[in-house]
């Protein structure tokens, strides 16, 4: 096993009235970017506690490199967490902050200044906690957690707060940090965020693993959902050659029909046998948001 692989299995968590996560198993694999998606209260942040053992699980397990958290040799170099916007004492300021942290960590202060310089806030360092924005309270969450240079980092909805500019600078950042091997899982309601972001995806609701793939797979797993638009002078005679194949046809406003049931070469074929002339086919890939959606709906009411 990998060191830096996130293994979990089976892991459960039931409050009194609630199963906040279900009986969830997936793996987070070095080297790739992980967005942990959900909707609110799908059971996301419960999960990140218990792999870093601060919510004991009901059942089951959540391991890093093989090891449960609570037994690695040494959490600080292995894995780097933030969980929400980093709280720091309001009057201490970032470098001091940082500072702290090495010393009680035991590791060199030297580090504070390089962790803060990789997320670009050298300019702020001697300004104090209290007047850092929302951005940069997260900068200096993350540079915190890199303190340790661990193979893993996770993150807790680290584009909260981020303006388009700081969202495109953390996506930089993560990236280069999993290509230069590390393990990165960052959880998210952020779709199009992850879409930019991720290379792999779990998708969770009610607690339940309802999704894991790569991107790709992810969204090839909802193809069935593609849309075809499809163009031609003889709308009644292809919406009836279509109906036959229980295709559902819906006139898009623009002139364009979609197609939903069939696939693009059914349509084809379709077209071809009734002797229907067509002008535009194409296929409609669905975006993530919408296989988001799909894929968790209706499922956050059934608690
Ligand atoms: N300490 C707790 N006691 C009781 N219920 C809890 C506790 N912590 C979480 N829950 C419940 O468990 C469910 C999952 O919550 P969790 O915060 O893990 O979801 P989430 O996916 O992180 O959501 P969000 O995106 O809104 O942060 C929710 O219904 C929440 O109310």
């Amino acid at each position: 096993m990998s060191d830096g692989q996130i293994v979990v299995s089976g892991l459960t968590k039931h409050y009194k009235n609630v199963r906040a996560v279900d009986n969830l198993s997936f793996t987070v694999e070095p080297g790739r970017v992980t967005g942990f998606l959900g909707p609110n209260g799908a059971g996301k942040t419960t999960t990140l506690r218990m792999l870093l053992n601060l919510v004991k699980p009901t059942a089951g397990t959540a391991t890093i490199g093989g090891q449960r958290y609570a037994d690695l040799k040494d959490p600080l170099h292995t894995v780097g967490a933030v969980l929400e916007a980093s709280s720091a004492h309001k009057g201490r300021t970032g470098i001091n902050h940082l500072r702290v942290i090495c010393a009680a960590a035991g590791f060199p202060r030297s580090r504070a200044d390089e962790v803060l310089a990789m997320v670009g806030l050298t300019p702020a360092a001697k300004r104090k906690f209290k007047g850092y924005s929302l951005g940069m309270r997260q900068r200096l969450g993350i540079a915190a957690a890199m303190l340790g240079d661990p193979k893993v980092l996770v993150l807790d909805e680290p584009a909260n707060g981020l303006d388009p500019e700081g969202i495109r600078w953390m996506r930089d950042l993560l990236k280069s940090l999993a290509a230069h091997g590390r393990t990165v899982l960052v959880s998210s309601h952020l779709l199009s965020e992850m879409q930019l972001l991720a290379d792999d995806l779990v998708i969770i609701a009610a607690g339940k693993l309802v999704r894991q793939g790569t991107v790709t797979q992810v969204m090839d797993s909802m193809a069935h959902s593609a849309e075809v638009r499809v163009r031609t002078p003889q709308v009644e005679e292809l919406t009836s050659a279509l109906a036959e194949l229980n295709a559902t046809v819906t006139p898009n406003g623009d002139g364009a029909l979609l197609v939903t049931g069939v696939d693009a070469p059914g349509v084809g074929r379709a077209a071809l046998k009734a002797g229907v002339e067509l002008h535009e086919l194409t296929v409609e890939r669905p975006d993530l948001e919408r296989v988001f959606l799909e894929l968790t709906a209706g499922k956050a009411a059934i608690r």
